[in-house]
């Protein structure tokens, strides 16, 4: 069964929201769901840390979840700790898996029992404003399998959700590994459907500039593109004007884990994803829930029953 850590249970919210229902409440008072996603190495952990630390120094600490069963130390308060209901080493020698066969089961394992997650969160409601993710490390465990689909459909349908995608700005410099990372990024836009923003991580080493230039004027990524062989000019720059209307849209917030720098941009940018999720995706999710649950009426609407007899 899955349990809060010790420090982190609270008898208060045992008695004050026993029902564990979040229907009744409206949708100001329910906290944000943070999904953090990026590639191994990108940042999550640190960025989790560096938030979670910022959020509790100024009086509003967050709910945070470790969904990585490989990290060796959690190294923030957290509330749920997927290392404390699977052992993915035990999982790999009980299964004869290999490393990323025992993260992706302990996963799958941990996404069974994820109804318990959300009823310990529901009880919690009124204390957060913020329930933060932090995700495994090889980023396709989570958004390529079906555990990761179960745990952000569930968080999505509860909590206004939001998916972070971290970015290593320093590894990004090249515009054909930039794009084809903007590409990841999309996909997993398509996947969730969810309001998304971007991070760019490690601005304390190179700065973000270059990849706001790059996704607002075209010629500049082009000139970017210059020095690569033709083929992959070509195809890049085709790419690139193919990812233009996700561009448009797209936010990137600069930042750094390391020293917090851009903390105020990347809480905005929270708000305004929250504020996306509330106005667009659902009003979306409860239509699409309404003809799920009525299938008849669907039908009728679409195919209205002849009447002439
Ligand atoms: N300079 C700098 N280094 C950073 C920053 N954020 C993270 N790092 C470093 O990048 C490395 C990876 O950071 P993690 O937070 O472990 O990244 P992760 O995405 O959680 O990694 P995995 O879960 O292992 O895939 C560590 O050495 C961090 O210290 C940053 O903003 N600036």
């Amino acid at each position: 069964n899955i349990m809060e850590s010790e420090e982190s249970k609270s008898d208060q919210a045992e008695a004050k929201m026993e029902m564990g229902d979040t229907g009744s409440l409206k949708d100001s008072e329910l906290p944000t769901a943070l999904i953090v996603l990026g590639m191994a190495g990108s940042g999550k952990t640190t960025l989790v840390q560096r938030v979670t630390a910022h959020l509790h120094a100024s009086e509003s600490p967050p709910y945070v979840l470790n969904l990585d069963p490989a990290v060796h130390e959690v190294p923030y308060p957290v509330n749920i700790d997927i290392q404390d209901t699977v052992n993915y080493k035990e999982v790999m020698k009980q299964y004869g898996l290999g490393p990323n066969g025992g993260i992706m089961t302990a996963l799958n394992l941990f996404a069974t029992k994820f109804d318990q997650v959300l009823s310990l969160l529901q009880k919690r409601v009124p204390e957060f404003k913020n329930v933060v993710i932090d995700t495994p490390g090889q980023i396709e465990v989570f958004t390529w399998s079906a555990s990761g689909a179960i745990i952000t459909e569930s968080l999505a349908a509860t909590f206004p959700t939001v998916i972070v995608y971290i970015v290593d700005t320093a590894r990004c410099t090249n515009p054909v590994t930039f794009m084809s990372n903007m590409l990841y990024a999309c996909s997993i836009l398509y996947k969730t459907k969810l309001p998304f923003f971007v991070v760019m991580n490690k601005t304390d080493i190179v700065d973000h500039k270059f990849a706001v230039e790059w996704t607002t004027d075209f010629c500049a990524f082009e000139e970017a593109l210059q020095s690569e062989t033709s083929y992959i000019s070509n195809l890049s720059r085709s790419m690139s004007l193919v990812l233009d209307e996700f561009y448009n849209k797209l936010k990137l917030v600069g930042f750094s884990a390391v020293t917090g720098a851009g903390m105020d941009d990347f809480l905005k940018a929270v708000d305004e994803a929250r504020q996306e999720y509330i106005n667009e995706y659902k009003p979306a999710y409860e239509k699409m829930k309404k003809e799920k649950l009525n299938p008849e009426k669907r039908k009728e609407e679409k195919d209205p029953k002849d009447v002439s007899g």
